[in-house]
């Protein structure tokens, strides 16, 4: 992956792999996820105070890991079919390895995500985060924690983004909400969580 080009220009390392899938592959398996996954409405903690947002989510893995996400825990479920070969997808174009999947449906452009970065005490540190995107086409943005340097990228329909190095350290990234689009959205985040020993 480290000869595609690098959107980010220090402090971390974004490449897009354009369409991996082919549109009609893309067409099916969003159709296969809206029927299929166990969508849930996000919860989150904002200043100490529960609020349900209209994106779904739904947390998958190769083990019921647990993981915090906005101050929220959530147990993985188990792999399914289409999600085992979207794995095999990613990781067959990155070359890297993945244990889990955060899935993302935007009933349309008025649902987005906030500012935030992926750097959760559950995730490996620097490890390479997989994004698929399915559906509406949708701006994805990048902004420096220290300068405010902004960075946009465009998310086609079956495309491949991936976020590694210090990326999460450095930089926060979000989805804008736009009246523009009508459609649904939905995001598939590959990751790794880190298998904690217990202490004795
Ligand atoms: O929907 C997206 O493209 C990004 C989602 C995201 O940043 C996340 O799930 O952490
Ligand atoms: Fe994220």
């Amino acid at each position: 992956m480290g000869n595609r080009k690098n959107y980010l220009p220090y402090d971390g390392e974004v490449r897009y792999y354009g369409k991996i899938l082919t549109s009609a592959e893309a067409d099916g398996y969003l159709h296969k996820m809206l029927e299929k996954i166990e969508w849930q409405n996000d919860e989150a903690i904002i200043f100490g105070r529960r609020i349900v947002t209209k994106r779904m989510v739904a947390w998958y893995g190769e083990r019921p890991f647990s993981y915090t996400y906005s101050k929220v825990t959530k147990s993985a479920l188990p792999w399914t079919q289409e999600l085992l070969e979207l794995k095999a997808r990613v990781e067959g174009a990155t070359g890297e390895t993945f244990n889990s999947c955060l899935l993302n449906l935007y009933h349309s452009g008025e649902e987005g995500m906030a500012w935030h970065s992926d750097g959760e005490a559950d995730l490996k540190k620097d490890g390479a985060i997989g994004s698929l995107s399915l559906g509406a086409e949708r701006k994805f943005s990048f902004k420096h924690k220290k300068n405010k340097e902004r960075v946009d990228i465009l998310l086609e329909h079956g495309s491949l983004l991936v976020m590694a190095g210090t990326t999460q350290t450095y930089w926060w990234h979000r989805l804008p909400p736009t009246k523009k689009v009508l459609d649904a959205r939905i995001n598939l985040t590959f990751r790794t969580i880190e298998e904690k020993i217990a202490e004795i």
